[in-house]
Parts: structure tokens; C-alpha cells; sequence
């Protein structure tokens, strides 16, 4: 579904991404390692379109996107999470995730003006959105201002906005960190149990090898900006290039 080729971004003499290419299958969850500063948020800036790479090429649907602008990538169905959660504080659990909903006839100015032009779709998004809450576990907390939230729900609710937005493609940026264990299963499961029902595509960022590594279907190991094994979650531990610099021999 989505692949680069050859992807290059260098911060003058730093090589954070250096020659990468990857493959994420549809409805899979690809996983990508690595120690920090190895390269893998500015490989899914390159992917999203926050940076235009050096040289390379991102494919998505085996259309060439590459430097595409942000807001063109998250058009065609690519939706990112960030490290830390980007969302709009001081509106609710629900206002934030209706507020990803894509083609509001009502801001148009002129549909604006006339209620039977927006009333149906404002009830089906407000409907879909109880529904997303319900598939993340968040049903309890729609009326809860963002702020009240603990971390490991705020990573659920940015999920939440990107089904909302019909995303085809997830990018999460370490969806786990600094969430307790029990939680970051959990929002793996969800995660798992959405490309199972929904046959949506995840790539994902993480540190946490041991809660992480059972949910993925292939995983790509990154060092010094390059891609250093790329295979099953059963072969990565094994592996000792990947022993040696990620896990320390
Ligand atoms: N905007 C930037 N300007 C200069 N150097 C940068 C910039 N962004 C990243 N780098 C450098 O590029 C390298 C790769 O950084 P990057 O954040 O992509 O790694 P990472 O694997 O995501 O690390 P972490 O796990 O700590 O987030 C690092 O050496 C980093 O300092």
C-alpha cells in the first residue's frame, strides 16, 4: 500500500535518513525499531509530507506522493499521531474527534446558511463518532475535556480522529510512551482488532520491543539512518546485528 524507495534526508552532515526503503502491506501492521536518533520520525515526517526528502520516493497506493504537502498526503488517507499527542485542548473527547470528520456541508458559507443542507450529516458524524468511541473504549469519557485525560487515552483519541478522518493509512509515532503497561497492551489490541475489522493499514513507531513486537506483521530495524534487518517479530530478538546495537549484545 505504501512504500519508499532509496529515501534520503540529511541535516547538513547528520544522516538521519540515509537510503530507506520500506513496504507496508494493506491491513497489516508494520512496525518500525530502532535506538533514538536512528532516524524513524523523520523517516514518517518524509512519509507524511513535514519534510520533502533529499532524494528517494514515497509510493501510496502505488502513486508517486513524494513532497507532497502535508495536507495533500492526509487527502489521500494518510493520517499520523505524533510523539506527543496533537490535539485541540479544551474541547471534549468527542468534539475532538468530530472535529476530523471530512466534508461538513455546513462550512460552506452558503450551505451554511441553510439547516436541512447540514442537519443529516451533523447527526450521521455524531453517530459515527459514538461508535468510534466505543470501538477504542472511550465511550465513558465523550463529555471529558481532553486535559483530564491520562496519556494512554489521548493516544486512543488520536486514533479515534483519524478513523473519523476515513484514514486508509495510520502512522503512529510511539503510540505507547508514557503509558502504563496494562493500558499499552490494551491500545495495541485495539489497534490489532482495527485492521482486523476494518482491514486498515498501521505503521508504527515504538520503543517498547516486548509489548509491541506480538502485534506487528513485519518489522523493519533502523541504525544511524539506514535500515539495518527487516523481517518477522519472531526473527528481530535473534538477530545479532540488531542484538548488537538496539539491545546492547
Ligand atoms: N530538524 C532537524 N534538524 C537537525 N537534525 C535533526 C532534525 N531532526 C532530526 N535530526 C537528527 O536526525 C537524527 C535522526 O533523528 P530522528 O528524530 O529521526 O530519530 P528517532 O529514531 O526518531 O529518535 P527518537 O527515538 O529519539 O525520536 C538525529 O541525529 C537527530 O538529532
Amino acid at each position: 500500500m505504501l512504500s519508499t524507495e532509496n529515501l534520503r534526508k540529511f541535516f547538513g552532515g547528520i544522516r538521519a535518513v540515509d537510503g530507506v526503503s520500506i513496504n507496508c502491506e494493506q491491513g497489516k501492521i508494520t512496525l518500525i525499531i530502532g535506538p533514538n536518533g536512528s532516524g524513524k520520525t523523520t523517516l514518517i515526517n518524509l512519509i507524511a509530507g513535514y519534510y520533502k526528502p533529499d532524494s528517494g520516493k514515497v509510493y501510496f497506493e502505488k502513486e508517486d506522493i513524494t513532497g507532497l504537502p502535508m495536507n495533500k498526503i492526509y487527502e489521500k488517507g494518510i493520517v499520523r499521531s505524533f510523539q506527543i499527542p496533537s490535539l485541540f485542548w479544551g474541547l471534549t473527547v468527542l468534539e475532538n474527534i468530530l472535529v476530523a470528520a471530512r466534508g461538513n456541508p455546513g462550512e460552506s458559507v452558503m450551505k451554511g446558511l441553510i439547516r436541512s443542507k447540514w442537519i443529516n450529516y451533523e447527526r450521521d458524524i455524531v453517530e459515527k463518532a459514538f461508535g468510534i468511541m466505543k470501538d477504542l473504549g472511550l465511550a465513558e469519557f465523550w463529555n471529558s475535556s481532553i486535559e483530564k485525560l491520562p496519556a494512554g487515552h489521548l493516544k486512543l483519541v488520536e486514533i479515534g480522529r483519524a478513523l473519523m478522518a476515513e484514514a486508509k493509512m495510520v502512522i503512529l509515532d510511539e503510540p505507547i510512551s508514557g503509558v502504563s503497561p496494562k493500558l499499552a497492551h490494551e491500545i495495541f489490541l485495539y489497534i490489532k482488532n482495527l485492521r482486523d475489522s476494518k482491514d486498515l493499514t498501521f505503521l508504527v513507531i515504538e520503543h517498547r520491543l516486548d509489548i509491541a513486537l506480538p502485534f506487528a506483521d513485519h518489522v523493519y530495524v533502523m541504525h544511524e539512518g539506514r535500515i539495518i534487518f527487516e523481517g518477522a517479530p519472531s526473527e528481530v530478538v535473534r538477530n545479532s546485528k540488531v542484538r548488537e546495537v538496539y539491545l546492547g549484545g
